[in-house]
């Protein structure tokens, strides 16, 4: 076995993901560097879910290679040797989707109590570490999702991805449906989040507020693989006519006017 190379936590290459005659992944090459913040767009329907989903081995490729953590990942693997990849990761999907019949405290402590075997009492002092780091108020760890603002959910659906320590968390249009305001704020958890626990982070967005803010680089997925890798401004500016069209509207010529 050779050595597994830690400074790229994610590597895909020759990617080819599929739903029956449905191709979503041809060909996609994508790197992600330890400790960068990692932009995805691009069009809607063009893979940006899934491609999460295949990362947190969620779903298996139909071929092309996977290394997590400089580890060779075959999803026919055996759940011992996934777990542990499993664990190091941290997932906040589109929905947020928090238990709705659970608090917010026992929310972020089930990943604990499914992936350990702590004691009761540490995983509640853990689960509230978490609650704290993400923002929230000591009291909203007895709340239950419905009782939270929008902004609230969102930082209570991070501390749950964090439970478990992940060195990388995946975040999937974190900042959709919350107002501007919230979403900066959300924003500016993420890069705080990043830089206290040196996480690498990948971000699937359509809020160009949020690429310029977070991310240090930007993949455009597009015709099932990557087509550019580039910084936000780089690739605002690409002459890819896709990724032309794409950041062609109004919403990106202000940052371009703004540079
Ligand atoms: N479970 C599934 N079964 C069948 N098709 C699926 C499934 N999940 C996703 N797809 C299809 O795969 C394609 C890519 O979906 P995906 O959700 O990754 O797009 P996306 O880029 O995240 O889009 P958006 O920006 O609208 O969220 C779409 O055509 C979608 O309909």
């Amino acid at each position: 076995m050779g050595r597994r190379d830690e400074s790229v936590p994610v590597e895909l290459a020759g990617l080819e993901t599929r739903f029956g005659a449905l191709v979503v992944h041809q060909g996609l090459d994508l790197e992600v560097r330890r400790g960068e913040a990692l932009g995805i767009v691009g069009g809607s329907g063009s893979g940006k879910s899934v491609l999460l989903s295949v990362i947190s081995l969620l779903k298996a490729p139909h071929a092309g290679r996977l290394k997590l953590f400089g580890e060779e990942v075959d999803m026919a693997m055996s759940e011992s040797r996934l777990m542990p990849l499993r664990r190091r990761l941290g997932v906040m999907f589109q929905q947020g989707a928090l238990f709705s019949s659970l608090t917010v405290l026992e929310n972020v402590m089930l990943p604990l109590t499914e992936h350990t075997r702590l004691p009761a009492l540490l995983i509640e002092e853990f689960a509230r570490l978490k609650i704290a780091l993400v923002g929230l108020p000591r009291e909203a760890a007895q709340r239950y999702p419905r009782e939270l603002s929008g902004g609230m959910l969102k930082r209570a659906a991070v501390a749950r991805a964090l439970a478990l320590d992940p060195e990388l968390l995946l975040l999937d249009e974190p900042s959709a449906g919350l107002d501007p305001v919230s979403a900066a704020e959300l924003d500016a958890l993420f890069n705080t989040l990043r830089q206290a626990l040196g996480l690498t982070l990948i971000l699937v967005t359509h809020d160009l507020d949020s690429l310029f803010t977070v991310t240090d680089r930007v993949a455009y997925l597009g015709q099932g693989r990557v087509l550019e890798v580039a910084s936000a401004r780089d690739l605002t500016e690409s002459h890819e006519p896709e990724i032309a069209r794409y950041f062609g509207n109004a919403r990106a010529q202000r940052f371009r006017a703004d540079a």
